[in-house]
């Protein structure tokens, strides 16, 4: 594979938000993560609200330093090179779409302005040049050249999202990353958008970091599927055949409480809280809620196991069987953290 960017044993901490300057707890928000984009495909990121998809996005795209670990874009590694360099590189090399473009785009600037900004930063072209690209992006994104002089403020949901869609996409980059693009949309419109983000990335030969609660549609959109518990990524599997071929037990989980499944299977659920990120349970995070957990599981995070399919692995001691349809019905053995 091509590798557009590799992360390497990613290991990302925040100190607790709240609790003043004495409150010493840690947010393990991503613990050893291993991933690689190659050119041209789409990777999907899935797993519960606070389980390190956002912070993971940001070490992709070079804006979140992991404390331990390395993030290397085509072939060089982004912490180890003079800040400037890295955002020279990242900046036309990476394109980022955020979930409110309310919030993403400047309220105060034009489309136009928005759409020149990152051109005018990294100077490419001639004043014309970059007003041509400009006219161009928009018909790229479906945008009427009459918008051109209109603010943020004046734009629908949709054509908000579109703007910041062009705007990732004006110094040509390699890679997009988009994280809950349509998830701040109205739903009439989040189809559209989606279609549009698949229709560019083949137009453009884009690799796609989709990041993504709505597990339907990230199933759709992508080649791979990452699956995230606690900061810890725990499966990746080719996309088409994530809800009957996952082993791992929390992937299997999440996909059978996704409603509108051509092939429903029998819902797993899932009991208890997800643990707090500052403490995190000891082996694998996923223990206090699984069905199959014991003893061996409360000692160590096992390491990938590589399933029949290539592009397939989980990390799990007791992986579910593929044809293992359904929760085992006896009763599940939780550990305590
Ligand atoms: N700047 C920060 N300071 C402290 N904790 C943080 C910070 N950013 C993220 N976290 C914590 O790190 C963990 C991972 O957060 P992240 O935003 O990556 O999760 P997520 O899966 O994207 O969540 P969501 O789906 O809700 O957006 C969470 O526990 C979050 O509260």
């Amino acid at each position: 594979m091509n590798a557009v960017v590799e992360v390497r044993d990613a290991h990302v901490v925040h100190r607790a938000r709240g609790g003043g300057v004495f409150r010493r707890d840690r947010v393990y928000a991503l613990t050893g993560a291993d991933l690689t984009v190659g050119a041209g495909e789409t990777v999907g990121v899935v797993g519960e609200s606070g389980c390190g998809k956002s912070t993971l996005a940001r070490v992709l795209v070079g804006v979140q330093r992991p404390v331990a670990g390395s993030v290397a874009f085509r072939g060089r590694d982004l912490w180890t090179m003079p800040a400037a360099e890295r955002r020279t590189l990242v900046g036309a090399g990476v394109g980022m779409v955020f979930q409110d473009p309310s919030t993403a785009l400047n309220r105060r600037l034009t489309v136009r302005r928005i759409l020149r900004d990152p051109l005018d930063v990294h100077q490419r072209g001639t004043r014309a040049e970059r007003e041509d690209r400009v006219r161009e992006l928009m018909s790229l994104v479906g945008l009427p050249r009459a918008l051109a002089d209109a603010l943020p403020g004046q734009l629908s949901g949709g054509q908000r999202q579109r703007v910041a869609i062009a705007r990732a996409l004006a110094l040509d980059p390699v890679l997009v990353v988009a994280d809950e693009p349509t998830s701040a949309l109205d739903v009439s419109v989040r189809a559209q958008i989606l279609n549009l983000l698949l229709d560019l990335k083949e137009r453009l030969g884009l690799a796609l970091v989709f990041v993504s609660h709505d597990i339907q549609t990230v199933r759709r959109m992508s080649d791979r599927v990452i699956t995230m518990y606690l900061g810890r990524i725990v499966e990746e599997s080719p996309a088409g055949r994530v809800t009957d071929a996952a082993r791992h037990p929390y992937t299997r989980a999440l996909f059978s409480a996704t409603p509108g499944l051509l092939d429903p299977i029998d819902p797993i659920p899932l009991s208890g809280p997800v643990p707090s990120a500052t403490r995190p349970p000891s082996g694998c995070p996923f223990r206090t809620r699984c069905w199959k957990a014991d003893g061996v599981c409360a000692g160590a995070m096992p390491d990938f196991s590589a399933a029949s399919r290539p592009g397939h692995r989980y990390r799990c001691h007791h992986p579910v069987q593929e044809d293992e349809s359904s929760r085992d019905p006896a009763d599940p053995v939780r550990q305590e953290p």
